[in-house]
């Protein structure tokens, strides 16, 4: 089984630092949205598109890669990090790949380090964020996902 894990980090490389935990457990490989080339997708068996939350949807460089790519019965999970850390973040994106017929195996999101607008005023929200046990819960995201993936 070959994993490959997508991402973009741009804010504070806080959702860099999920994509390395899920990409070391998995042994697959990292790539950022700005140096993907569709054709290297063919490779993989288990695909992961992450990015941190930008009014409500992933960064709009993973919108529209997603939008634009053949991921017709592959498998697929989805993480982000956000201020808030709330999964329903993930939707838009996880509406976009089952529209393209992907089969979603999980989604992960964590609170990230978050200094945008009037939050700047106060140091930010979400200090220190992804923290160690944000960490964990990805790796232990990323062992179900084997699990998963293992028993298709
Ligand atoms: C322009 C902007 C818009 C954001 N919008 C949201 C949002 O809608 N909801 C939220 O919870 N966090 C929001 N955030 C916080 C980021 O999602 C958070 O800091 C994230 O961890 C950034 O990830 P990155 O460092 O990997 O880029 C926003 C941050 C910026 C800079």
């Amino acid at each position: 089984m070959k994993a490959l894990v997508i991402y973009s980090s741009i804010h504070h490389g806080n959702t860099e630092k999920i994509a390395k935990e899920i990409s070391n457990i998995l042994q697959g490989d990292l790539v950022q949205f700005s140096d993907f080339r569709e054709n290297i997708l063919e490779d993989y068996d288990l695909i992961g598109f992450g990015s941190g939350i930008f009014h409500g949807r992933h960064h709009h460089t993973a919108i529209k890669i997603a939008q634009n790519i053949n991921v017709k019965g592959k498998d697929t999970f989805i993480f982000s990090t956000s201020g808030s850390g709330q999964i329903k973040y993930n939707k838009v994106l996880a509406d976009i790949l089952a529209s393209k017929g992907a089969n979603l195996v999980g989604e992960f999101s964590c609170r990230g380090y978050n200094i945008y607008g009037l939050f700047k005023w106060i140091g930010g929200i979400g200090k220190g964020r992804p923290n160690e046990k944000d960490l964990l819960k990805a790796r232990e995201f990323a062992h179900d996902l084997l699990k998963k993936v293992m028993s298709n």
